[in-house]
């Protein structure tokens, strides 16, 4: 047994007891080298994680000595939470050699994307990635400039990363194994509880595939108009860099080009808001309001005295926004270079949806203290959105000048501009994990990298490189979740989720117009069924968690679709036979 004599019932108590402090230090030590990147900070963040790796090596031998044995009456919430203690990710790795190295690749790795800049020609600015180059993707509309912005970027991050990444493989594959799985893929997948997971996105995706083309061959022909054919692939592809993202993983930027109806209101609100003298603090107050009408908390004191919500001058800081608990009373905080946008407006939401859901599970045991999957974590904030989004919603806080209400033109004009967010992103969020699960399977070997990124890239998303790509390049790199070791398929299974969650809301707010109108804003029953489901934290497999909310135990895309239906028909009489692309990619890309 554990310490002499202890118990099951003693050993959970003092793993809570033991282990909050742990994981408090870790996060004090990761904050202060995410918003501070110094060599110190950084070495201090490196020895933190040894420490609760070794601390957390210690508890999982114990919880799998309980675990093993036979003569123990474990009740079936010790024996989840048991094996949620001995689950304890690449901290498994009981070479500290090997250990320490897979750390500080990481870190390597993600600090040379922090600090990566691009200086351009003829100006010489030299651009980092926020706000520099993410502003000139999202606003230029010069070929030439969006093109060698998508590749000084890639040639300043990813391409110098190709052997760490190798490394990385490696390591994170080791360090699982010891925990019994295959690799880190196999690992990763494990946390949603069920062996078809895989086949279960495959199947969302194919259901999805027909609206993506859709999407896909209108931009492509609005883009043609702007840009000229010339530029375009006989292919089918749409070049890259003429997306508004970095890694046209969502196209939002560009719906002034694309927007169907031109004389109606593009439902962008972010000139409105800069009229409107609109600060971050506004910004972050907009969503806490959204969320206390619904009867959620509000913020806490420390959130808004420790909170980083813009770039600070004068130091590094890892600019990629991100919520944290940091597992001690109240102390819940968002790192956030925000800049005064619709889109970043939405992200504050995102953000503090995670925020919203540490909170509402604070009082689980430390173990369950999770998402009920990784994908309802990301669901959160984004469901919200879906609400504040509405033409509706948006003209009650005054960021929309109040118009017809029955305006179909208006309505496709507003549905284009969420399908450029939403339906845009779902082959980018179904393909970086199918990559990276083929690396860490060994199926994808380094040699192989780049080619099998852009098979991926050019057959799923219809996209093409900007310009050719070379053996040494390594264009997954160039993307941070990939760089950080941060899984990535839970946020396709989130764009699914949050249309469940946003209709079962909407049901709950005795709603009955279109889908896509509907605002839950103010209305304290779809509060009380969202809060019954995320209070739960992990404490119950994630079918049940949903059924609280939705009645359902399954991933459906049937809300996502319902609420686009509008949009599909308009698209499909705008397209006739025109849509769809070659699996293959040319293999020289057109010049700007
Ligand atoms: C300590 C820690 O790491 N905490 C976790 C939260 C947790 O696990 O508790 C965390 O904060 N992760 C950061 C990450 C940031 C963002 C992101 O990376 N988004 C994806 C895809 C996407 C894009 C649009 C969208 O609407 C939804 C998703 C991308 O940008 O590619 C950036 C903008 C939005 C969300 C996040 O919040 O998920
Ligand atoms: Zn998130």
């Amino acid at each position: 047994g554990g310490a002499e004599g202890e118990t099951p019932a003693q050993f959970l108590e003092r793993y809570e007891r033991e282990t909050l402090p742990m994981k408090n230090m870790v996060a004090e030590a990761a904050w202060q080298q995410k918003t501070n990147i110094t060599d110190e900070n950084t070495a201090a963040f490196v020895k933190a994680n040894l420490e609760l790796a070794k601390f957390s090596q210690k508890m999982e031998n114990q919880a799998l000595v309980f675990l093993k044995d036979k003569s123990l009456q474990l009740t079936f919430d010790q024996r989840r939470q048991l094996n949620k203690i001995a689950d304890i990710d690449t901290n498994a790795q009981t070479d500290k050699t090997k250990l320490e190295r897979l750390q500080t690749v990481i870190t390597e790795m993600e600090q040379i994307y922090s600090e990566a800049e691009v200086c351009m020609n003829p100006s010489g600015d030299c651009l980092k990635l926020e706000p520099g180059l993410t502003e000139l993707m999202r606003s230029s509309r010069d070929c030439q400039k969006l093109s060698d912005a998508w590749r000084g970027w890639r040639d300043q991050s990813g391409k110098k990363m190709k052997d760490l990444y190798q490394e990385y493989v490696q390591l994170s594959n080791e360090a699982v194994q010891i925990l019994g799985h295959k690799d880190l893929g196999d690992y990763w997948k494990s946390r949603y509880d069920t062996s078809t997971f895989e086949e279960d996105v495959a199947v969302l995706f194919d259901q999805l595939l027909p609206l993506y083309q859709h999407l896909h061959s209108y931009v492509r022909r609005k883009l043609k108009a702007q840009y000229g054919p010339e530029i375009f692939p006989s292919t089918g592809h749409i070049p890259a860099h003429l997306l508004g993202n970095m890694w046209s993983q969502q196209w939002n930027n560009i719906a002034d080009l694309v927007n169907p109806f031109k004389n109606k209101q593009l439902m962008d609100v972010t000139e409105e808001m800069k009229r409107q003298g609109y600060t971050i603090k506004k910004m972050f107050e907009t969503a806490e309001d959204f969320f206390y009408s619904l009867g959620f908390d509000n913020m806490t004191q420390i959130f808004w005295e420790k909170s980083m919500l813009e770039r600070p001058e004068g130091r590094e800081v890892v600019c990629h926004a991100s919520a944290w608990d940091m597992d001690k009373q109240d102390d819940f905080r968002i790192k956030m270079c925000t800049t005064i946008n619709h889109e970043d407006l939405m992200t504050v939401h995102h953000e503090m949806g995670h925020i919203q859901y540490y909170m509402l599970y604070e009082n689980q045991p430390l173990v369950y203290r999770h998402g009920a999957n990784p994908g309802f974590h990301e669901a959160v904030g984004d469901t919200i959105a879906l609400s504040v989004q509405t033409p509706g919603h948006l003209k009650t806080i005054g960021l929309l000048k109040a118009g017809n209400e029955q305006d179909k033109e208006a309505d496709i004009n507003f549905l284009m501009l969420m399908a450029l967010d939403k339906i845009a992103f779902l082959p980018f969020g179904y393909l970086i994990d199918q990559w990276r699960w083929s690396v860490f399977r060994g199926d994808t070997p380094p040699e192989q990298y780049n080619n099998e990124w852009w098979k991926l890239r050019c057959r799923l998303q219809g996209i093409s490189p900007a310009v050719k790509r070379g053996a040494d390049d390594f264009d997954p790199a160039a993307k941070y979740h990939i760089v950080a070791d941060v899984p990535y398929i839970r946020y396709f299974v989130s764009f699914v989720l949050q249309f469940q969650f946003y209709k079962a809301a909407c049901v709950a707010a005795g709603y009955t117009g279109p889908l896509y109108k509907c605002d839950f804003y103010n209305n304290k029953a779809a509060g009380e069924k969202f809060k019954s489901m995320l209070q739960l934290g992990s404490s119950l497999p994630w079918p049940e968690a949903m059924e609280r909310m939705t009645g359902q135990r399954h991933m459906d895309a049937g809300p996502l679709v319902e609420y686009f239906e509008p949009l599909l028909d308009f698209l499909r009489k705008e397209n006739g036979e025109d849509y769809g692309w070659e699996e293959k990619c040319p293999e020289n890309p057109p010049p700007c």
